[in-house]
């Protein structure tokens, strides 16, 4: 594997201030990008402990090791993270010879769904991979000397976790059911106009989960979602809250959603009545709304399209909204994803009433499902999807999440359908075959 010379960029040294639970080192992150020539798939680079990953056809990056890390938690979760983050980036000494987005100092992320209970990650790993339109490289940080571009060589293969089970969560299916009722209720009452509610399954195996295993299956069925994993938490989704690159913000907006049958010409069909129920459409709309409104502010211009198109999934179809605009100030897009959070998409509408509701009514801690996943640079570009379709693992178990999108109109049954097939993906993933 053969790593390609080129220019060097050394960024100015100053003092190192830590945030205020975060790796108590004050000694500057030391870090260098170089291309590399290599085209394995990126997951399959990963070792087994302490991977990171954030994967679209084949393209993004993955990571291993620990250079840094901040843990929060709370209402300044966010903010914290954000102040961490710019220390860090301010006082690096960085040797960029790719300069693309995504090379030099980039930390993973995951935010806790709501205030209270859980717990936010923000992690600068030791070495990265990244890949896009054909360039690879790796960046390998470390504190206080510049150390040589790591090795980069396929990992071992994960194996399969072995006799897989699952069960209900924090409540059963029909349990969830009487929630959706109540939460109709309250919409008709005049309450709220739409909340999304979840719940979990919980799955446990044989042995320890090797998360690369699902990882490696989801980014394979999955490929027009984002496969990410970071601390434990993993999942592909669909759904992209805020991506941040050179003075251009864009959003994929999800909500309203059918299930797909397996026969093409069905679904067909399906997709054009998803496109014209107004469920479903209402749902959407209160989505693109929260979107809009929270972009606005930073940006300049915007294009909010009038209509939405129909994402094809293997295993559901949604209705869909790619909102666009030019930021017009110096918010990061951690920034950014704190205001955008939660959107109508996993929250609801009005934002406060719905939040409410959802830690009244839901019966269960969200952890980070729901919340802002993904990375970001030193210069504050990057990408914060939504943690949907996802898990939590932790040795031999596996929490999996699914929510839906509840107006005046929805039905607890169907509601129920639509949130077992969005178990799907992670189910399937990790079910070892
Ligand atoms: C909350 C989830 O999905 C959201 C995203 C797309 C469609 C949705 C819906 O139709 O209800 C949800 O708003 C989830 O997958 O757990």
């Amino acid at each position: 594997m053969a790593l390609r010379p080129a220019a060097v960029r050394l960024a100015t040294v100053t003092s190192v201030l830590s945030g205020p639970s975060g790796s108590a080192d004050a000694t500057p992150l030391v870090v260098r990008t170089v291309a590399l020539d290599d085209d394995s798939p990126l997951l399959a680079l990963v070792p087994r402990e302490e991977s990171l990953a954030w994967v679209r056809r084949g393209e993004g990056l993955v990571g291993w090791g620990a250079a840094a890390s901040i843990r929060t938690k709370g209402p300044t979760r966010f903010r914290d993270a954000s102040e961490w983050w710019k220390e860090h980036a301010r006082s690096a000494v960085v040797r960029d010879e790719v300069a693309q987005p995504g090379t030099g100092l980039v930390a993973f992320g995951s935010f806790a769904f709501a205030d209270e209970p859980g717990e936010s990650v923000l992690v600068v790993p030791e070495v990265v991979v990244g890949r896009r339109g054909g360039t690879t490289w790796v960046t390998t940080v470390s504190r206080a000397t510049i150390a040589s571009p790591a090795a980069v060589r396929p990992a071992d293969a994960p194996a399969p976790p072995a006799g897989v089970t699952f069960v209900d969560g924090a409540i059963s299916g029909t349990e969830w059911e009487r929630v959706v009722a109540e939460a109709v209720r309250r919409i008709t009452a005049g309450e709220l106009e739409k909340v999304v509610l979840a719940r979990d399954l919980l799955a446990t195996a044989d042995d320890e989960i090797d998360v690369r295993w699902p990882l490696q299956r989801l980014s394979e069925s999955y490929p027009m979602c984002w496969t990410f994993h970071v601390d434990g938490l993993f999942g592909a989704t669909p759904e992209m809250l805020v991506r941040r690159e050179r003075g251009l913000v864009t959003s994929r907006v999800l909500a309203g959603t059918i299930r797909r049958t397996g026969d093409d010409s069905r679904d067909l069909a399906l997709a054009a009545t998803l496109a014209r129920s107004s469920k479903d459409l209402e749902e959407h709309e209160y989505a693109v709304r929260s979107v809009a409104d929270a972009l606005a502010p930073h940006c300049t211009s915007m294009n909010v399209p009038e209509a939405p198109f129909v994402l094809h999934l293997p295993n559901v179809m949604h209705l869909a909204t790619d909102v666009a605009g030019v930021i017009d100030d110096d918010t990061t897009c951690l920034e950014l994803a704190e205001a955008l959070h939660p959107s109508a998409a996993v929250g609801g509408t009005p934002t406060e009433v719905a939040k409410a509701v959802i830690s009244e009514i839901e019966g269960m801690d969200r952890g980070r499902y729901a919340g802002p996943v993904g990375w970001m640079d030193a210069s504050g570009d990057g990408e914060w999807g939504i943690a949907l379709r996802s898990a939590e693992v932790m040795g031999r178990t596996v929490r999996l999440f699914a929510g839906c999108g509840i107006v005046a109109s929805s039905e607890p049954e169907a509601e129920l359908a639509e949130a077992q097939a969005k178990f799907v993906p992670v189910r399937d993933a990790i079910s070892g075959v």
